[in-house]
């Protein structure tokens, strides 16, 4: 595949403020020229919709197995690849998914213990070649983020999804998952505090783009 556009993800535990920085950097991106592509997993096309609610939705008296989780996270992904991510990067649109595989290797490796060599099987069969070209991993300590997300709860009356109603200990272990990720891969993977109100986080954010995409425009 001749890639031509840029490969950007969000990643971080729930609650640290991937969707709202999502959007800043999408409008970043934008400022500057480039044509985006919105996305998020699992989901971003209507089939993978349609895993995702499978994935997400808390109800039934039925577990779902973790290999059946991890199983139903590539197939969202595989259909994501082959129908929006792949045929926008190959016209040239740069394209800012809201997680990815990072988030698979955290919640799927870490908070559930499935070994990470079986997840990169999985990577490389499900993605081939393909890797973001950066990742944004937004950290702050998993207490201070779930009191964020209740507050967005709250606000907005919704209930918690399937992950959601994890214990801390599960959200711990996908944070060290993730810091750990991100420190064997610091060239494509740069760590935000995201522990600040928001006008900071996106000045640290800016200076990130700055540094590390500015060099690609
Ligand atoms: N830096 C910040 N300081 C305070 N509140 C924030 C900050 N960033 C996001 N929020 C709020 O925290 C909640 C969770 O943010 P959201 O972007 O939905 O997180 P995520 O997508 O990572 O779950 C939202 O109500 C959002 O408005
Ligand atoms: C992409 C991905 C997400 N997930 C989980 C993490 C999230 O709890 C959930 C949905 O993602 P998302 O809507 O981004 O969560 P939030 O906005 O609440 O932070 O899917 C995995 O377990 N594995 C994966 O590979």
């Amino acid at each position: 595949m001749q890639q031509r556009g840029r490969f950007i993800t969000l990643e971080g535990g729930e609650g640290v403020g991937k969707s709202t920085n999502l959007a800043w950097v999408a409008q970043w991106l934008t400022a500057r020229g480039v044509e985006v592509v919105r996305t998020r997993e699992p989901g971003g096309t209507p089939r993978a919709e349609a895993i995702r609610e499978l994935l997400l939705d808390p109800s039934g008296d039925e577990p779902l197995d973790v290999d059946a989780e991890l199983l139903l996270v590539f197939a969202a992904r595989a259909q994501h690849l082959a129908q929006q991510i792949r045929p926008a990067l190959e016209r040239g649109a740069w394209v800012l998914c809201d997680r990815f595989t990072d988030a698979t290797f955290a919640y799927q490796g870490g908070g559930r213990g499935i070994p990470a060599l079986r997840i990169a099987e999985l990577e490389r069969f499900v993605q081939r070649d393909l890797q973001p070209d950066l990742t944004l991993l937004l950290d702050m300590p998993v207490a201070s983020a779930q009191r964020r997300l209740q507050g967005r709860l709250s606000a907005n009356g919704e209930a918690r999804d399937r992950f959601e109603q994890e214990r801390s200990d599960f959200f711990e272990a996908v944070r060290s998952a993730y810091l750990e990720r991100a420190s064997s891969a610091p060239e494509r993977m740069a760590v935000v505090d995201a522990d600040a109100p928001l006008e900071v986080v996106q000045a640290r954010l800016a200076a990130c783009l700055d540094a590390r995409v500015t060099p690609w425009l």
